[in-house]
Parts: structure tokens; sequence; C-alpha cells
């Protein structure tokens, strides 16, 4: 048991009982109740921390469809952050995907319906004069390790949501609390809604400035931002401050942690792959590069000959020279197909080099979805692909749930189980034909990102550089269950996030202390214990009044 943390606090009465950072509702103590004059304001049982979290688990359980649990479990972070942190860590799988994806897309989408209390900090376009203002009044006497930030141009596979691009970046801050027990009252999220165009990109840069110049040893996380401008602030940013892509990064370290397992499972390395990427947007292209530089940097391929290895496709198809400019996107330049190599190639009626038709002629190992085109890997291209290859590699990334480019199960049946599968959004096991059950990973970059922002945030690390997030991988990868039984998952499961995060930072830390990157003046033997010394944990502190204290 953690040692229980004495904080002196200056709020009394119902300042403290409504502000979620402080409040203990009835888990107040008799003597802080006397002290903070709450005693008429509670009923007279005092309450354990167990105590409330059964009677919040209850009332949870009364929610019937899972957007009404999310709206509960949204109210219980507004009243109280140790009992909300509490329940959700004590039924971790069960509540994920309802805090989470899938069931925060609904929750985005119905945003303004549903809005009953604010959040963050809401950049937008008609008050961008006053952006500094509005983001100093938010960070006033606050010390900030994380701001995530959202554009909502391109919320998971959903589009632009406006304004309710801020619950993917609170989404996301949560799960740093929760997985990796990065301090939920130190970080700030953030929608950015600046213009469009030429405005957008004067005031991406004004807000960046803002963090750079009063937050300078936060991380800055990027989520759900369009393809272009993701690339863009990556590439602009990267060496000046700690910033961070989700959906680029994240998602590249996940898969390429989930192929490094599935390559134990075949017995295979990874260069040997031939992969088909379908949906080369900002996930799509985030996996290539991830997974190209491993075959580099891991496996000793020349990157010309590692570039070989990928086929991507978008909506134009195979992505290949002869198509016009404006459809080969920027970034995409490494993998763009030679024209002779499909000169025989069967058009569809669109005149394009369609999927089915690339799978038949590169015989894929692996195939990857990240699209937002649901039923994308029909049954024509599924089985095709399980001719050429013994076991498929099959990972359809879209969501949230209803946009996967196909089912486990509908994968499963047409390779006769053959395939091995990771999804984006979480899937019940399917049915092998021998009976038993094949447990669905999930490879969503959730498993991975809370561990590799930790990592940089307790290091203080200036940046949170490709090798770190190698190292993270790696880690991940290591403790994937198919490596010890071939017939189970391809990742851990989220019930184990918080501990393989906590290996996912360490080894991110490590890394940053190594390289030269890190803030602080640790000897790698020390930094699995400084790890744990900086989790925060829902646990309720000891209060004392005082005047000059924490508000
Ligand atoms: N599992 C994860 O961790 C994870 C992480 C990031 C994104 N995603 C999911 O991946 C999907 C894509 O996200 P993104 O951020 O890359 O979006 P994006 O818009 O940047 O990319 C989507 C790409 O798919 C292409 N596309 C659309 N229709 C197509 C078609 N008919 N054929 C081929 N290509 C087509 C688009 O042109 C675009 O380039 C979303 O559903 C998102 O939720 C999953
Ligand atoms: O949000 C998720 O579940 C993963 C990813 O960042 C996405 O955009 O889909
Ligand atoms: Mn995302």
């Amino acid at each position: 048991m953690p040692a229980q943390p004495t904080f002196r606090v200056a709020l009394y009465g119902d300042a403290i009982l409504t502000n979620p950072k402080w409040n203990k509702g009835s888990a107040f103590t008799t003597a802080e109740r006397k002290a903070f004059d709450l005693t008429g304001r509670l009923p007279y049982r005092v309450n354990t921390l167990d105590e409330q979290c059964d009677r919040a688990y209850d009332q949870l359980q009364s929610r019937e469809s899972p957007l009404r649990k999310n709206s509960f479990l949204q109210s219980l972070k507004d009243q109280n952050y140790v009992l909300y942190y509490a329940l959700i860590s004590r039924h971790l799988e069960e509540l994920i995907p309802i805090i989470y994806t899938p069931t925060e897309a609904e929750a985005i989408s119905n945003y303004s319906h549903l809005f009953r209390r604010s959040e963050g900090l809401y950049l937008t376009f008609p008050h961008q004069d006053s952006m500094e203002e509005d983001f100093l009044e938010q960070i006033k006497g606050r010390d900030i390790d994380l701001v995530v930030c959202s554009d909502a141009e391109q919320i998971l596979g959903i589009g632009d949501q406006g304004v309710g691009g801020i619950g993917i970046a609170s989404a996301k801050a949560v799960i740093y609390a929760l997985i990796a027990g990065v301090n939920p009252s130190r970080t700030l999220s953030i929608t950015l809604d600046v213009g469009t165009d030429n405005e957008e990109l004067l005031n991406d840069r004004l807000f960046v400035q803002l963090v750079r110049q009063y937050l300078p040893h936060s991380l800055l996380h990027f989520e759900d931002f369009g393809v272009n401008n993701a690339k863009r602030l990556l590439d602009l940013y990267q060496d000046k401050h700690a910033v961070f892509n989700d959906d680029v990064q994240g998602t590249g370290a996940v898969t390429l942690a989930t192929l490094m397992s599935a390559v134990g499972v075949t017995k295979s390395k990874l260069s040997d792959q031939r992969i088909v990427v379908f949906g080369a947007g900002t996930a799509g292209l985030g996996i290539t590069r991830q997974v190209r530089d491993a075959m580099v940097t891991l496996d000793g391929l020349s990157p010309s000959e590692a570039n070989k290895r990928f086929y991507l496709l978008d909506r134009c198809g195979l992505v290949k020279a002869s198509l016009g400019r404006d459809q080969i996107r920027a970034g995409l330049e490494d993998f763009v197909r030679p024209d002779a190599e499909w000169a025989d190639a069967q058009a569809n009626a669109r005149g394009e080099v369609g999927l089915l038709e690339v799978v038949r002629r590169v015989r894929p190992t692996v195939l990857v979805g990240c699209s937002t085109v649901a039923g994308a890997f029909g049954e024509d291209v599924v089985r095709e692909m399980a001719r050429g290859t013994a076991r498929p590699i099959i990972l359809p990334l879209s969501n949230p749930s209803r946009l996967h480019e196909c089912t486990p199960q509908d994968a499963n049946d047409w390779t006769d189980g053959r395939a091995l599968l990771a999804t984006g959004s979480p899937f019940p096991p399917c049915k092998m034909p021998n009976g038993k059950d094949y447990i669905i990973a999930e490879c969503n970059n959730a498993l991975i990102y809370p561990g590799l922002g930790f990592g940089a945030i307790v290091s203080s690390s200036r940046a949170l550089t490709d090798t770190m997030i190698i190292a993270g991988t790696q880690r991940l990868a290591s403790l994937a269950p198919a490596l010890k039984d071939p017939d189970d998952a391809l990742l851990p499961d989220f019930g184990s996030a918080p501990a393989v995060n906590f290996e996912v930072a360490v080894a991110v830390a490590e890394q940053a202390i190594k390289e030269g990157t890190a803030g602080v003046d640790w000897k790698v033997e020390e930094v699995r214990e400084k790890v744990r010394d900086r989790q925060w944990r829902p646990i309720y502190g000891e209060y004392v009044y005082d005047p000059q204290g924490e508000r």
C-alpha cells in the first residue's frame, strides 16, 4: 500500500466539496469535517474509498446503455477525481471501452446534447485575439506536465467534430492518469478551433509558442489533427519541444509491437514481410514509417530495400508513380510503386489498381486497415490473402468498432482459423474451428502512449525521440502473450495496461538518460524506482486546513 500523502488545503465548505481535485464526499474524516466546515454538509457516516467505489459501481450498473454509463462517469469525474479514477481502476477492462473508444466517439458526436459542464480549454476562432490571455488564465498557479490538444479535424474515423474535440483530448488525458499514473490535476486538455487554411497555420504556431514559452517542460500531445497538419506540426517542433503525435507515432508504435509479436509466432523476421496498408492517411503513414524504420535499425535492411516491403492504397487505389501529383500526398514519396511493376495489372471500374488485385499479386503477409471504410476487407480479399500465406496477419484498425475493415470472426472464418488478428477497438474472442477461443488483441495506441509520454515526463526529457519510442515499443513487444503461447493474444490486454505501461515508461526514461535527452541526472539503475515514486495513484490524502495552502 502506498503511504497516504498529506496536503495543506486552503479551500473549505462548499468550495472544497465542489472542487473535484479535493472533494472526498462522504469519505471526509470526522476531523477533516470539523477543520473544513463540512460537519453539517455531509451525512454522519464516514465511508471508505472502497465503499464509495462499490456504491458508484452499483449506480453505474443501473444505466443500461454504454452512452448513459459514459455520461454517469463524466459527472463523477466532475465531482471527485479520486473516486472516478479509483472506480475505473478497479474495473479497467470493463470501463475503458465506456470512457474511451468506442463509446467516447458516440459521446463526442452528441457533445452539444450531452453538454453539462465545461472542462479544459476551448481556444476558438472568434476569440483568437485573447488566446494568450485565456491560456494564461487556465494555467495560473498550476504545474502542468502534460498538454493534450486536438483540433478535432479527424476525430477517430468520424471526421470533424468541432468543439466536441475537447472530448477526445480529455479522454486521452484520462487514460494517461489511469494507465501511466500522470497526475490528472497536472494535465490540460485543449480543443483548438481556430479557423481555416493560413489563419489556422498562424494560430497553430501561436498556440505552440504559448506552450513552449509558459510550459517549457511539458509534454505536448497532438490528437486527431488532419493528416497535413499532423505531420507539419511534428516536423516543425520535434527538436524544439517534447511533442508527440499519437495518431502518427502512438499508432506506429503499437502496430510495430503487434507485428513484432506476430512475426514471433510465424518465426519470421519483420524484414521478411510484404505489407499492404489500406488507407494512407495519418495512421497509415505513421505505421508504415515506424515499421520501415524498424526494418532498418533492427533488421539491418537499407532504407530503399525496406521501402519496397510496403504497398500503400488510398482513395485512388494503389499509390503508384503514374498517379497525379495531387493524389500522392506529401510523405508518401518513399513508398510509391513503379508503374512497370503493375503494367499488366487488372484495373477496377475506376481504372485504379484496387485492393483485391494488389493482394492477388503481392501475396502480402500483413494487411493493415486504417481507412475508415467499414467492410473493406471483404471475403474475396481475405480468402485471396489466405491463399498466399500460411498465417495471414490482419489488422483492421479503424475506429470506432462500426468502421472496422472486417470483423475478427469473419477474418477467422475465411482463413479457417489461420489469421493472426488485432483490431483498433475492443472485440470479443473468436471461436476457432477447433472450438477454442482466440483472444483478439486491441492494437490501439492507448496501449502504449501513456507509457511513452510518462517516460518523457518523469525524465524531464526535452524531446520524445524516435529512439525513445523504439525502446518503449520493444519493451511492449517483449510482454506479448503470444510470445509464450502462439495461440494467445498478440498483445497484452487492457487489464494489464498499467503494469505494461510502467515497463514502457521505464524503458523510455532509461533511453532518455542513455542518449542525453533527459533533464534529470539519474543513473540508469535508479530509473525504475524513480518512475514508481512519481506515479499518481487514486487514493485519498490526509488534509490539513491552511489558509496559505493549495487550492
Ligand atoms: N487503432 C489505433 O490505435 C488507431 C490510431 C489512429 C487512427 N486509427 C483509425 O484509423 C482510421 C484513420 O485515421 P487517420 O487519423 O489516419 O485518418 P486520415 O483521414 O488521416 O486517413 C484515412 C485515409 O483513408 C483514406 N481512405 C478513405 N476512403 C478510402 C477508400 N475507399 N479506399 C482507400 N483509402 C481510403 C483517406 O483518403 C485517408 O488518406 C480511423 O478510423 C481512426 O480511428 C486507429
Ligand atoms: O482514439 C483511439 O481509440 C485511437 C486513435 O487515436 C484513433 O484516432 O482512432
Ligand atoms: Mn486518434
